[in-house]
């Protein structure tokens, strides 16, 4: 009978079909208690020996199975349209606070675990609310109306059914801490082998090249064992539970017969009396019954309750409070002021005292050794992060102060983890703009240096994709993702190594014909290879999350810097390489 927050709130969503589906529900037990009424006025009849109205009461008998053959269908109906409602509204909103949370909260939690949240603990929410909440309604008030009119018809059929029916119901309970327990056990393990699992197949390129493929199969196993482990825990606890429900039904059952069998023998009622006590009393532990069975439907929904109550109040690495629209006139200057930052937990700022200016409308690029803070930067000016001192302006006001959707949408950023879909190539495209044109698609394509690639493709556009664009190659596919980011026409395009996995010489052409297509926005190019970054009409040189220099490429080569150093670990590099 636990009924979790989070599930209550959940169910407020159909509030009204689940009323309904509840008032059918308890309709189609009065059915039952109709037709048991009407059988012992039956058997008292011919225990009498009177047939006269025999046929009348089987007729009776027969549109009350008729009628409750109706009424539970449409209750099923409308319990699983319910249903349906909460399961939809409370994956919008979890995907929505997803969005919200943004990439930083996928830093602490595993993509593997929140997908079984969203997708199994939202399918047991389904089950609970429009199963088991009816159900358990139902339950806790009819019951005690049968208990009622057999008060009246024979009062010594109490005795046996109170006590019982109190137990069936309350005996449980004792134990509900305890499978609050068990069900959370359950339900993380699972999570957890989720999780792995996940991981293992995305991962499983890295694990087979590093021979661990054998490891990572036994680990798995381990986890399955626990998995095994912890429903079987859940289901010993379950078991109890069920147990003493059953030991009830039929103890009161049992119970109920032998008065009924006593008052008989005794005569202390009448043959109509022995037989409803016989019958109601049955029928009255049948919600009891009913309830048992929902539970099992319903069981995960209560273990999966605290993952998606942690799920959607999970609260944001940063607060949405601007109100500003990222629209502006012409592309925006973006300015970084004294900015510090230190992620949760580490010892030492990732950036500290940063403070530099991209034109409007021009090309800045960041460079610096690795784990100098040029990610960092990036995402802070996402607000993925905001700065603990300093601020970030876009065309002079701070990006806090921004819607932060627009404020995303106005910035396209192309990096080095490309995400495609399994779609079209042309569907993949048009994420970025859903009313884009043939022409359009082609345009960005061209310049991202991939047209000809696509054109020679025997489906063209509509080749489907595979998951993750798994059927290109890696420089195919980040130049798919630059042809994406072109054709989202924001003002500020930002290019995080965006093209690290493309040769050098193609690299050299896709920035140039980049420039070109760029004009007008305001770009920042991260990366690693200088030749992508040498033709920008500013340099930030990073070290040590620091700005090192700032500058053209010339003057920073001349001026003997940590960016000498890149350019020249960048000319060993290359000539160190095999040819
Ligand atoms: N989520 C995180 N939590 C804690 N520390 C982090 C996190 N991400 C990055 N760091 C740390 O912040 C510093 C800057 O990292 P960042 O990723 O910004 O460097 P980078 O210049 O982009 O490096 P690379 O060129 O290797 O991508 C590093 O010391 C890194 O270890």
């Amino acid at each position: 009978m636990i009924v979790h927050p989070e599930l209550r709130r959940a169910a407020r969503r159909a509030r009204r079909p689940l009323l309904t589906a509840t008032l059918l529900q308890g309709t189609v037990t009065l059915t039952h208690l109709a037709q048991a009424a009407l059988l012992a006025v039956a058997l008292a009849d011919l225990a009498r020996g009177d047939t006269g109205r025999l046929p009348w009461l089987l007729a009776a008998v027969l549109a009350v199975v008729a009628a409750r053959a109706g009424l539970a269908l449409g209750q099923r109906r409308i319990a699983t349209r319910a249903g349906a409602r909460v399961r939809v509204a409370l994956r919008d909103e979890l995907l929505a606070h997803l969005g919200r949370l943004g990439p930083a909260h996928l830093s602490s939690a595993r993509a593997g675990a929140v997908r079984t949240t969203l997708v199994d603990g939202v399918e047991g929410v389904d089950a609970y609310v429009s199963r088991y909440l009816p159900q358990l309604l139902v339950t806790v008030t009819l019951p005690p109306l049968v208990l009622a009119v057999l008060a009246v018809v024979e009062p010594w059929a109490l005795p046996g059914l109170v006590p019982a029916l109190l137990l069936a119901l309350c005996g449980p309970r004792a134990w509900d801490r305890l499978l609050a327990a068990r069900g959370k056990e359950h339900w993380d393990t699972y999570e957890g082998l989720g999780a792995d699992y996940l991981e293992a197949l995305q991962g499983m390129p890295a694990l087979r090249a590093a021979g661990a493929v054998g490891r990572t199969r036994t680990r798995l196993e381990v986890r399955s064992a626990a998995l095994h482990r912890a429903t079987v825990a859940k289901l010993r606890v379950s078991l109890v539970d069920t147990g003493i429900t059953d030991l009830a039904v039929q103890g009161g059952t049992a119970a109920a017969a032998l008065l009924a069998c006593w008052s008989a023998a005794t005569g202390s009622t009448t043959a109509t009396g022995t037989y409803l006590v016989l019958l109601l009393a049955s029928e009255c532990f049948r919600p009891v019954r009913d309830l048992a069975r929902e539970w099992h439907a319903g069981y995960l929904g209560v273990s999966a309750a605290d993952g998606l109550a942690a799920l959607r109040t999970a609260e944001p690495a940063v607060r949405d409070t601007g109100t500003a629209p990222a629209r502006w006139a012409a592309p925006p200057e973006l300015r970084f002021e004294d900015v510090t930052f230190t992620y949760d937990g580490a010892q030492a700022p990732a950036v500290q005292g940063v403070s530099f200016t991209a034109a409007a409308g021009r090309t800045t690029a960041i460079v610096g050794p690795s784990g100098a803070g040029k990610s960092t930067l990036l995402a802070l000016l996402l607000r993925h992060h905001d700065p603990q001192q300093g601020r970030i302006t876009l065309d002079g006001r701070r990006t806090t102060e921004y819607a932060l959707d627009s404020l995303r949408q106005g910035i396209a950023v192309v990096s080095q983890e490309t995400y495609l879909f399994h779609a079209t190539i042309a569907d993949n495209l048009r994420l970025a703009r859903p009313d884009a044109t043939d022409d359009d698609l082609t345009r960005a394509t061209r310049v991202a240096g991939v047209h000809d690639e696509i054109a020679a493709l025997p489906d063209g556009y509509a080749t489907v994709l595979g998951e993750r664009g798994a059927t290109l190659s890696g420089g195919q596919r980040q130049r798919l993702a630059l042809a994406r980011a072109l054709l989202a026409d924001a003002p500020v395009l930002v290019l995080d190594e965006a093209t690290s996995s493309v040769d050098e010489r193609r690299e050299a052409d896709i920035v140039r014909e980049l420039s070109k297509a760029a004009s007008g926005r305001t770009v920042l190019v991260v990366a690693h290879r200088l030749a992508a970054v040498r033709h920008a009409d500013r340099i930030v040189v990073l070290d040590a999350g620091r700005v090192d220099a700032v500058g053209e490429h010339a003057v920073l080569v001349e001026a003997g810097s940590v960016y000498t150093r890149l350019v020249e670990a960048g000319h060993a590099h290359r000539e160190g390489a095999p040819a």
